[in-house]
């Protein structure tokens, strides 16, 4: 069976001024995925997110959107739907006009879910938008993005000030909305221990290139950590590739990059030292700290 690609980035670059904002990034995303862009603060997620969005150019490479190149090409960008963080709305705009104004955009609207999570998530009928709070803004950017059942959606942390209900009833819909219409879901996100449940598909940015494009179950078996007093943590690792490290007096917690293995486990419980799977979260703060540590475990103890 071949793969139809939603999303098709080859070599894409793009800097601005001194800083290179993406490097050479190539990845796929399968049709009817939920994809995670990850990584850290300034990594390029909302750069990329813009170039698939069409709201930008890559200065290299190509991007494909179900099979066209998205600049300036408004019938590709009728299949998606891209809600940054930012979004920014008219002065006189009151969710009425979202309510109305959303159907013109997007062919698969669906009024009975924007009427649905205005009502959940009690997005106000009467202030203008502009005088919403931050969790409202996002409530809406949700409203807008679910409603839309675009074939190609784009939350950029589109939890930012939700508060905790709030944010599970988003995971709740979304799951019901992707199961009942399946479509690509591209998102980024800083809360990975909350969200992975969510994910099929993670790409991990930092400092604008790829460091991980996998699966979430592959990403989630790919490093351990391993803490215990330095000297034991050393014997049990050896001379494996370390992805972080933290000291705490005399004791030490490595991330190290690799499946953690039966063997690896019994040899840690021979030496009296804690081995667990590392979380996705874990996994990806380790690579977003890698000129932090030393690739091997030489020179932990000091
Ligand atoms: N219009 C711009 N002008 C100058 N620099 C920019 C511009 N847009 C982005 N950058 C820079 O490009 C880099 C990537 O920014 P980007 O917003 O894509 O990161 P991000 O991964 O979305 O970060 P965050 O998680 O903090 O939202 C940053 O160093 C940022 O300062």
């Amino acid at each position: 069976m071949t793969t139809t690609h939603a999303l098709r980035i080859d070599g894409v670059s793009r800097r601005f001024g001194r800083t290179e904002a993406l490097a050479d990034v190539s990845f796929t995303v399968p049709e009817h995925t939920i994809c995670g862009l990850l990584g850290r603060n300034g990594a390029g997620k909302t750069t990329l997110m813009s170039i698939l969005a069409g709201h930008d150019r890559a200065d290299r490479g190509s991007v494909q959107v179900f099979g066209a190149d998205p600049f300036e090409n408004a019938p590709a960008m009728s299949s998606v739907s891209f809600l940054r963080d930012n979004q920014r709305y008219p002065d006189d705009y009151y969710l009425k006009h979202v309510l109305r104004v959303g159907p013109l955009f997007h062919e698969n609207w669906s009024v009975e879910i924007a009427e649905e999570v205005a009502e959940r998530f009690r997005l106000p009928a009467k202030p203008p938008v502009k005088k919403y709070s931050r969790g409202q803004l996002s409530a809406l950017g949700v409203l807008i993005g679910l409603a839309s059942r675009a074939p190609l959606t784009i939350f950029d942390e589109p939890y930012l000030g939700l508060d905790a209900t709030a944010r599970q009833l988003f995971y709740d819909l979304l799951i019901r909305e992707y199961s009942a219409h399946p479509r690509t879901i591209l998102m980024s996100t800083h809360l990975i221990d909350e969200m992975d449940g969510l994910l099929e598909h993670v790409v991990v940015l930092d400092r604008g290139r790829v460091v991980r494009d996998s699966t979430v179950e592959d990403a989630q078996q790919a490093a351990f950590t391993v803490s215990g007093p330095a000297t034991a943590v050393e014997k049990v690792v050896g001379g494996a590739r370390v992805l972080r490290t933290h000291r705490a007096g005399g004791l030490v917690s490595l991330t190290i990059e690799g499946a953690l293995t039966p063997a690896l486990a019994d040899a840690a419980s021979a030496a009296g030292v804690q081995v667990q799977r590392a979380t996705l979260q874990d996994f990806v703060a380790a690579l977003g700290a890698l000129d932090e540590a030393p690739l091997t475990t030489e020179g932990i103890r000091a």
